[in-house]
């Protein structure tokens, strides 16, 4: 609520002078409920409440820069060189993007150059500098119809004077950075390297994550794909706790923080009894805990389905003394198998011994090929990244808001974390799917 205006506007390099190959065809269009104008700006908020909090005149009220082609761009896409790195976990779309990068730069600014760095950000590092790969037309035909990177990922710091370095070596104007809050963190310590030398290169970022944990953005772009896998794998453990007595399905799915992959995927086949997330925390024993509601599930229907998300109930496991990835990620505890085994002791205990069936789909949930909604949304924040390169934005990520596309600083993406709000109408479709109680507690 405190957000302003000022914090959200976008870096620019500078005026843009360029004619854009854009520009023919923007000269006839008007603002429109279906267009929104290069200079008009999209508002944050969406309610008359929240509208009338800020208290402020329509010109004063948050809004975000409109993304798309401009009249002019700041530079001369003839001459433009161009760096594309894919970072952290894989995510569906992430091939997808990379065409639509690729195809947009070559087919309508005919830039100079489309380089793709190998494996993340360790690709612009010196040692694999003679790795990274010329990207055209044909290096991307169809690599949309397969899941992963084509460029590959990597987690792990690498030095922004390093990476620089590279930039500078190659010549490159604009990188493309598609990647989670990690990698925009990486990319924002790659722009005050490139400010405190005092180069010209923008840096965009495209946000990525199937977790749909970062703010300012509608659902990220594979998170529709991720979660309608994970649904099959729901399924299955329900037709087999069903063909079971006291037969107990339990599907652990990703979501480090946030446990929208859990909740959209329960919601989707609305097999689930109990959807545990990391924003809801809940205790096992005692007569409200989880144990005893799931007791009381097998006893009146016979089966029981949870679905838990990886993050979900961190506090009730023991912890291996804060461990962490190569990016600085804490690794989790298994708190789906730490359930099963605690509603298998539960079950056996209170006379109702159960035929357990647990799955962790785990990496088949993010490394299949988008689907075609994701492609579709990957494709067209491809050109928006594009475009708002080629005019000189920089430290700024293109995402849509309330189904518009647009620029905001890179800051923001990572200045706190999308979560399920348990306070908010997804959370409260899950309890009105589930039927479980809106807390395990007493
Ligand atoms: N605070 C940070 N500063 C610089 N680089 C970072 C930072 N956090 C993560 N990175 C780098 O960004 C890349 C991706 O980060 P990671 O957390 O693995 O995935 P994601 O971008 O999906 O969150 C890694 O190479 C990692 O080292
Ligand atoms: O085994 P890995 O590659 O570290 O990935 C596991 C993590 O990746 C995620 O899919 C999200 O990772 P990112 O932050 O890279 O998007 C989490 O849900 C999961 O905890
Ligand atoms: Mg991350």
């Amino acid at each position: 609520m405190t957000l302003e205006l000022d914090d959200l506007r976008v870096r620019t390099l500078g005026e843009c002078h360029h004619d854009s190959p854009f520009a023919e065809m923007l000269a006839t269009k008007r603002t429109s409920p279906h267009y929104v104008h290069e200079d008009d700006r999209v508002l944050v908020d969406d309610t008359v409440s929240v509208l009338l909090s800020r208290g402020v005149p329509i010109d004063r009220l948050p809004s975000l820069e409109a993304a798309g082609p401009r009249r002019k761009v700041y530079f001369d896409p003839a001459a433009t060189r161009v760096g594309i790195v894919t970072c952290g976990g894989l995510c569906p779309g992430l091939n997808d993007v990379i065409r639509g990068i690729v195809q947009e730069l070559t087919e309508h600014y005919h830039v100079a150059r489309i380089y793709g760095f190998r494996n993340g950000y360790a690709g612009l590092t010196r040692q694999h500098r003679e790795r990274v790969v010329e990207l055209d037309l044909h290096a991307v035909r169809d690599i949309n119809n397969d899941g992963g990177t084509i460029l590959g990922s990597s987690r792990g710091d690498q030095s922004p004077e390093e990476m620089v370095d590279t930039l500078v070596e190659l010549g490159i104007h604009v990188l493309f950075v598609i990647g989670g809050d990690g990698s925009m963190r990486g990319a924002m310590k790659i722009t005050q390297e490139i400010d405190s030398r005092g180069l010209d290169v923008a840096v965009i970022g495209i946000p990525k994550t199937i977790d749909n944990d970062l703010p300012y953005t509608d659902q990220s772009f594979g998170f529709q794909t991720a979660f309608a896998q994970s649904t099959e794998f729901i399924a299955s453990v329900f037709v087999e706790s069903q063909a079971a007595e006291n037969g107990v399905g339990i599907v652990k799915l990703m979501g480090r923080h946030s446990g929208f992959i859990a909740c959209y995927a329960a919601l989707s086949n609305n097999d689930a009894d109990f959807v545990l997330i990391p924003e809801v925390p809940f205790v096992l024993e005692g007569p409200h805990g989880v144990l005893r509601r799931i007791e009381d599930h097998v006893r009146r229907h016979g089966q029981v389905v949870i679905v838990v998300a990886e993050g979900a109930g961190q506090e009730l496991l023991e912890q291996e003394g804060g461990t962490t990835d190569a990016s600085g990620n804490t690794k989790l505890g298994d708190i789906g198998l730490f359930l099963k085994q605690k509603v298998t002791d539960h079950l056996t205990e209170v006379g109702l011994p159960p035929t357990v069936r647990y799955l962790d789909p785990s990496y088949a949930i993010r490394s299949v090929a988008a689907n075609a909604y994701d492609s579709v949304y990957c494709v067209r924040l491809a050109h928006a990244a594009v475009h708002a390169g080629m005019a000189g934005r920089t430290e700024t990520v293109v995402v849509r808001w309330r189904r518009r596309f647009v620029h905001i600083p890179m800051g923001l993406i990572t200045s706190h974390r999308n979560q399920v709000d348990p306070d908010g109408d997804l959370w409260m479709s899950v309890l009105e799917a589930t039927g479980q109680p809106a807390s395990f507690e007493p």
